[in-house]
């Protein structure tokens, strides 16, 4: 992996959904003190098709070049096993066509409800650096909508070892288990470990 310049004081979260936004926040909040700030920078990115690693890498670059300074996205997918890892990428489709009953039918056939949430943070220093990826993933399955509808496929997304589905649980539960919050935990280490102090050493 090429090396990056120490970590920016600034970094902007390039997002258009608020929700995101509001877990990374308390995401990052519930952490140690950073040597960093993370500013929210809305950006309607466009829906890029491809592997969920290169839609990151890409989402990233289009955001560092409009933005001209350090920033990080995030692309999450929901993964169905019984579908080889489809709508994976492609689930905010998926969702807004069928919505939490149509993802639930889509599974109708098959004994295998088993789904995993993928998260992907892409962190750039700038326009011209090649961008670094970090996964998460939880392991779950698909189950009939419980819980508030405010937030996605929440309801319809139940992790293994919970027996309530995303949004049925204490949004602190849900951001210490998370795919988001795996994925930001290792970039966060990363962007500590590259922080001026470390760099120095
Ligand atoms: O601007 P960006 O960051 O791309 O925001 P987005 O809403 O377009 O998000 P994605 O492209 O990553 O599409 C993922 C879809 O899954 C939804 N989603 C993402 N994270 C979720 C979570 O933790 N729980 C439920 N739904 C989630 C999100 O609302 C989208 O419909
Ligand atoms: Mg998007």
């Amino acid at each position: 992996m090429a090396s990056h310049p120490p970590t920016p004081s600034t970094i902007y979260f390039a997002t258009g959904n608020k929700k995101k936004l509001e877990e990374v926040v308390a995401i990052l909040a519930a952490g140690h003190e950073l040597p960093f700030k993370v500013e929210p920078a809305k950006l309607d990115l466009p829906e890029l098709q491809g592997e969920p690693e290169e839609i990151s890498i890409e989402k990233c670059r289009i955001a560092a070049k409009q933005l001209g300074a350090a920033v990080m996205v995030e692309d999450t997918s929901l993964c169905f096993n019984a579908y080889k890892g489809l709508p994976g990428p492609y689930i905010k489709w998926f969702l807004e066509k069928l919505g939490h009953d149509g993802l639930n039918r889509m599974l109708a056939g098959f004994d295998d409800k088993s789904a995993y949430a993928q998260c992907i943070f892409a962190y750039s220093p700038g326009p011209d650096a090649e961008p670094i990826t970090f996964v998460g993933r939880t392991e779950g399955a698909i189950v009939p909508a419980r819980g508030p509808a405010d937030f996605g496929w929440d309801p319809v997304f139940q992790p293994d070892g919970f027996r309530e589905t995303y949004a049925e649980m204490d949004k602190g539960v849900k951001n210490t288990i998370s795919h988001r919050y795996r994925a930001l935990d290792k970039l966060r280490a990363h962007l500590v470990g590259n922080s001026g102090a470390a760099a120095e050493q």
